[in-house]
């Protein structure tokens, strides 16, 4: 554990993650908002389209979800929630995350877990090997069995501390080898904790594309990461890098449709903020580079700077934020050179247009019109603005 390269000091002796750093669906999952992390029907998804077609093409669809976080709605079925349940806390020098542990919990009905991860803990326990386990206040802590007796183990943290805790409450951690792996179908053990340690492992890298088998989880960087350009576009081309990237999804795509004549789909999806229109950007420039030649490639990406001026405003999560949900077909010759491109937008949120919530905005184009607009003219935009309650800021003075 101590002994690894390249990684933040921070990782080096402790798998500590964050009290908000969950799966989608933990209950009280936060940070999630600001990242595509979604294991399941999140992320970026690749599939076939059973449609036979000579004129195939590539679909990028976002999906709308209005702000609303899966996250939210909490996960009963997850076999982790409250899932701690100390027997005792031995004495140790504590700190502030630990002394927290010491507070009864209430005991994890056996219906609730229904044993499912019995078997793995039995194992993990007579092995001793690394385990994570839940403190009270949702953060992940990985410590080492030390010993078990009964339905109770005895587990050293790394700071030489020893906890005595109910073995149905330890989670098998992964081997240190296995830390930062590109797939987590490599992971040995799947759970929540694993998970989110390689990728917060690898997201602390810059490397914020992880593959779960077919699809790809894309974390948001929230700042400008080299990993875009032509130089990784003629990389993914030319299959010189192999690390998980929505090029390489693309570029997969792009062969499979020419390989099999099937339509192709790519679907982004994400909580708000989460990345998915810049991800549907990134996708849609490594198909007008590889499909490119005719022009129609740059019209497609010109295209998005309208479509967000009508469809786009500030949120609290998101300055940029899709109102509405896009559908976009890119048709591709039998030479794989993009032929046309079909926009399909759906689901606009109107009331964003008369209603506004603290801090929010209404759509970027009422600002814009207002920022080019003669003098005279602008005060009356924002009379109208001031008269439909919205920000009347103009875009970035807010
Ligand atoms: N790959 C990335 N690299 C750098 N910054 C990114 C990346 N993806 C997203 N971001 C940042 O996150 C912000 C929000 O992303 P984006 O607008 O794509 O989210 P979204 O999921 O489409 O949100 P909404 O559902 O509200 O429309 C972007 O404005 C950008 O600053």
């Amino acid at each position: 554990m101590s002994q690894k390269t390249g990684v933040p000091p921070s990782h080096r002796f402790t798998k500590s993650l964050p009290v908000d750093f969950r799966f989608m669906g933990s209950p009280t999952s936060d940070r999630i908002g600001y990242t595509d992390i979604n294991l399941g029907n999140n992320g970026v998804t690749k599939l076939n389209s059973p449609e036979k077609n000579s004129d195939s093409g590539v679909k990028v669809v976002e999906r709308v979800e209005n702000g609303v976080a899966d996250t939210e709605q909490g996960n009963d079925d997850s076999p982790y929630s409250g899932n701690v349940k100390l027997v005792e806390n031995m004495p140790f020098v504590g700190n502030g995350d630990l002394d927290s542990a010491t507070a009864p919990l209430p005991s994890v009905s056996e219906s609730n877990i229904g044993h499912r991860w019995s078997d793995i803990n039995s194992y993990a326990a007579k092995k001793k090997v690394q385990s994570w386990f839940q403190l009270p206040n949702g953060n992940w802590k990985l410590g080492r069995i030390m010993s078990t007796s009964g339905t109770e183990s005895v587990i050293s943290l790394p700071a030489g501390k020893v906890l005595k805790v109910n073995s149905d409450s330890l989670i098998p951690a992964n081997p240190d080898i296995l830390d930062g792996v590109d797939d987590l179908m490599q992971l040995i053990y799947l759970n929540e904790p694993s998970v989110l340690f390689n990728l917060q492992y690898r997201y602390n890298q810059d490397m914020i594309y992880t593959k779960e088998g077919p699809v790809l989880v894309a974390i948001n960087p929230s700042k400008k990461v080299s990993l875009y350009g032509n130089d990784y576009i003629e990389a993914y081309k030319n299959k010189s890098i192999e690390s998980p990237h929505l090029y390489a999804i693309a570029d997969t795509i792009i062969r499979e449709m020419t390989r099999d004549e099937v339509n192709q789909s790519i679907i982004v999806s994400g909580k708000s903020g989460s990345g998915k229109t810049e991800t549907a950007k990134i996708a849609m420039q490594y198909l007008a580079v590889l499909g490119g030649g005719s022009g129609i490639e740059y019209e497609i990406l010109k295209t998005n700077p309208i479509l967000e001026a009508f469809g786009n405003a500030k949120t609290l999560r998101n300055d940029n934020s899709s109102r509405f949900g896009k559908l976009i077909e890119i048709h591709f010759s039998e030479t794989r050179k993009i032929s046309g491109a079909k926009i399909q937008t759906f689901l606009l949120e109107k009331s964003t247009v008369v209603q506004c919530a603290e801090g929010e905005r209404s759509y970027h184009i009422f600002y814009q019109l207002c920022a080019g607009a003669p003098r005279a003219l602008r005060g009356k935009f924002v009379d109208i603005f001031i008269f439909l309650q919205c920000n009347v800021l103009p875009p970035g003075n807010n």
